[in-house]
């Protein structure tokens, strides 16, 4: 029997020979292998599927050859989806020009036509590179060592103690950057479905029309795009857990089809009529008041009644200022390590200012100053001006001229104002996904 490799695919060229060249050898050896004739699809099918590896052409319009477009989509797919592995086709003598796309971040270059035998080398290479990295982040996730020495963290770890190990759906409340994540991924490995899957999901970067097809799966024909049969989320985490984040950004009819599957304990691919059981493990999280939601029937209350068996609310880290030093120590050290800078201190009167400080972008905000700090700090102490704290809000800076980086994050500050932080509202706002617009907050200071 021939199995396939599990890995999810995707094809974009103009060429619909190339496409069904490529896909057919593929088909062979891959599980889902999706290809796209239209560049412009491309954000809409990176920040909707996970796709392990993407075989991209450099030069879309016929009497283009400068690869510039490419470049273009390069650059929106490692935005997007940073650890994406993308190989690029270029036609042969454009070999100056691959050296150049693998320095901007792609994984590898095929060159047109190719060899199929070195085209199946190239993604099984691409393949394992991704999975290596991708087990070496899940270790370091697993092994995180979590800080909380204030009596709230305390409290949510003597929680966190007593229900891991049961099957009790559990919901984590808190603002953003507090530790939901960190803290689903630690509850996992704390239960008995340790050594099963943990897929997260983030509900709020995932389209209403999408929904179903990503969560509940699909089966071939079920829609236009539906050209294989394939698995949703809530089948990936089967025996293990599932972690549903950003879960107050769903709307009513959303919520339902969600319900429906918590009651019946399975799902239905759409498309299919066939119910397929599922044994997971439920973990939900949000940054949003989703009793104030309930109350004020925007959130449904028999779905929040199954999701908050046990509800754990990660503190803000205003109020938990015994954290922050630790924290910060904890984050010098990684970054000492990863930038290998001779740093290996907090100076008194950084510590003052650091506890003073609200971070109201919480542990995250933290981290983003400390990493910075490592980074420009000239001596072995870090000092107050090597860390950027905000003590304002940010002023929009004098919009007269045409420096597209200054309208960037000029826009960005407005959007935040308009969502009232809210990064998720803010990111769809601004066409960005929640990765994106992060690392343009890191890259503004904002
Ligand atoms: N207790 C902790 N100890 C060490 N690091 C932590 C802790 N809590 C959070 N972090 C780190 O802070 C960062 C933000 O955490 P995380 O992504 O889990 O927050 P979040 O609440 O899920 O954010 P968002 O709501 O924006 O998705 C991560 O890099 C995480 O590793």
């Amino acid at each position: 029997m021939i199995t396939l490799d599990p890995a999810k695919i995707l094809i974009i060229d103009d060429d619909l020979d190339v496409l069904r060249a490529a896909r057919l050898l593929l088909k062979r050896h891959f599980e889902q292998v999706d290809f796209e004739k239209n560049p412009q699809k491309i954000p809409y099918l990176v920040s909707n599927f996970d796709y392990d590896v993407i075989l991209l052409d450099m030069n879309f319009t016929r009497d283009l050859s400068s690869g510039k477009e490419g470049f273009e989509w390069l650059d929106r797919i490692l935005d997007t989806k940073p650890q994406s592995a993308v190989i690029l086709f270029t036609a042969y003598g454009d070999v100056e020009m691959a050296v150049r796309a693998i320095k901007a971040g792609a994984a590898d270059f095929v060159l047109k036509p190719w060899e199929n035998q070195k085209l199946l080398d190239t993604v099984h290479a691409a393949l394992q590179k991704r999975r290596a990295t991708q087990k070496e982040k899940a270790n370091s996730n697993n092994s995180q060592h979590l800080i909380g020495q204030s009596p709230a963290m305390q409290a949510v770890f003597e929680t966190v103690s007593r229900v891991a190990n049961t099957d009790a759906n559990i919901l984590i409340l808190g603002e953003n950057g507090t530790g939901k994540d960190v803290l689903a991924r630690h509850i996992h490995t704390l239960s008995l479905r340790k050594d099963k899957p943990f897929v997260g999901v983030d509900l709020g970067a995932i389209s209403e029309s999408l929904f179903e097809s990503e969560l509940f799966g699909h089966v071939k024909g079920a829609f236009t795009d539906a050209r294989d049969d394939r698995k949703g989320r809530f089948e990936e985490a089967n025996g293990g857990t599932i972690f549903l984040d950003e879960l107050g950004n769903i709307t009513l009819p959303l919520q339902a089809k969600l319900l429906t599957v918590l009651q019946n304990r399975s799902v239905t691919r759409v498309g299919s009529n066939k119910l397929i059981p599922l044994d997971v493990r439920l973990i939900c999280a949000t940054n949003r008041n989703i009793q104030q939601m309930a109350a004020q029937q925007q959130f449904r209350q028999d779905l929040l009644y199954r999701i908050n068996t046990i509800a754990i609310q990660l503190p803000p880290l205003r109020e938990r200022t015994e954290d922050i030093l630790p924290l910060a120590l904890h984050f010098l050290e990684q970054y000492r390590l990863r930038y290998q800078r001779p740093v290996t201190g907090i100076s008194d009167s950084l510590a003052n200012q650091l506890q003073q400080y609200d971070w109201p972008g919480n542990i995250r905000e933290l981290q983003h100053a400390i990493e910075r700090a490592v980074i420009l700090c000239q001596g072995k102490t870090l000092q107050p001006k090597d860390v950027f704290i905000k003590n304002a809000e940010p002023e929009l800076s004098d919009n007269t001229g045409y420096n597209l980086e200054e309208m960037e994050r000029n826009m960005i500050v407005q959007a935040l104002k308009k969502c009232n932080g809210n990064i998720t509202e803010a990111a769809r706002e601004l066409g960005l996904s929640r990765a994106a617009l992060y690392r343009r907050l890191e890259k503004y200071n904002l």
